[in-house]
């Protein structure tokens, strides 16, 4: 594809837009799940899909994506060329064969964002070879789709805190965003990365429960899913401490206290920590493949 095809100019940097709008053209590389959420996020938050490109291993869909968000596609070189912003989001397994691909063409002036559990920004700039390109590695979560993710973020070797303001610019419009230092970044992806389906492990958990009880399953899943919003919001809006807001529930010889000794006598906090012990150390692996 070439950028004639496209109908895009080449990258420039940082164009003031009338008004004084920063005028920076975005490729996401891999648009699969994340990519498209990303895709739809910045086009919520205003970003004109003339500056947004993608690219995709399979050409149907490419078309899918242009068709739905009317976005241009480009293969990975031509992205390379065309984006001041590339942001990777292929499978931690596919990211050293994208970056193979990518090396020849990445000028140094990019911002190269990896969005993949595990991989290192020393990785990506190792294998795309070009020597002081900005790296900066994120962790973000599905509820990218609802603008209520939690991305976190880090800066590698020639990352600058305008790099990481970039990287924010991209990523605050859809969520919460936090600056972490990468050496953390394994445990973030336990945490929040994977966080959200530990909570839908635990509402289809309590949904069979409501079933055990005898409740019709409609009526199980919207008392669960209703009660977990509602914890969700005084969690986030009360500032309160989780210990305190459950505390409040629970009544002297009350059921919630039946219920907190049957989950202790299981072990469910021990579990969740070598759950996410597991989680952390998986992340770990999945640079070396
Ligand atoms: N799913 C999740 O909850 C989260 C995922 N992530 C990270 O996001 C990344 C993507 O995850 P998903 O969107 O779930 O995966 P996905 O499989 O839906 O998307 C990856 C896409 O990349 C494409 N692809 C692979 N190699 C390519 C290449 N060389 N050129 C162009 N396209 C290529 C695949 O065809 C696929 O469409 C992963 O690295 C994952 O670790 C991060 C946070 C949360
Ligand atoms: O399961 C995974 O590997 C990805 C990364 C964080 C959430 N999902």
């Amino acid at each position: 594809m070439t950028s004639q095809s496209t109908g895009i100019a080449p990258a420039h940097d940082g164009t003031a837009e009338p008004g004084g709008v920063q005028h920076q053209r975005v490729a996401v590389l891999g648009a699969g799940k994340m990519g498209e959420a990303l895709v739809s996020g910045m086009l919520r938050a205003g970003k004109p899909a003339a500056d947004v490109l993608i690219t995709a291993r399979r050409a149907e869909r490419a078309r899918e994506l242009t068709e739905r968000y009317g976005v241009a596609a480009a293969s990975n070189a031509q992205a390379a060329k065309e984006a001041d912003t590339l942001i990777l989001t292929v499978k931690p397994q596919d990211m050293a064969a994208l970056l193979e691909e990518l090396a020849p063409h990445v000028p140094s002036d990019r911002l190269v964002i990896s969005g993949a559990a595990g991989i290192t920004t020393a990785f990506v700039a190792q294998r795309l070879g070009v020597p002081g390109l900005p790296v900066v590695r994120v962790m973000t979560n599905t509820p990218v789709l609802v603008d209520e993710a939690m991305s976190a973020i880090s800066a590698g070797a020639h990352a600058t805190d305008e790099h990481l303001r970039r990287a924010e610019e991209i990523f605050r419009p859809v969520g919460k965003t936090v600056r972490v230092p990468e050496s953390q970044q394994d445990a973030v992806t336990a945490l929040s990365g994977s966080g959200p389906a530990y909570f839908y492990f635990l509402v289809e958990a309590m949904i069979d429960a409501g079933i055990l009880l005898g409740l019709p399953r409609a009526t199980a899943h919207e008392l669960i899913v209703q009660s977990a919003i509602g914890a969700a919001v005084m969690l986030r809006d009360s500032g309160e401490h989780p210990v305190k807001l459950r505390e409040a529930v629970t009544s002297p010889a009350g059921t919630t206290i039946s219920a907190i000794r049957e989950l202790e006598r299981h072990g469910v906090r021990a579990a969740l920590l070598a759950a996410l012990e597991a989680a952390r150390d998986r992340s770990r692996e999945l640079a070396s493949g």
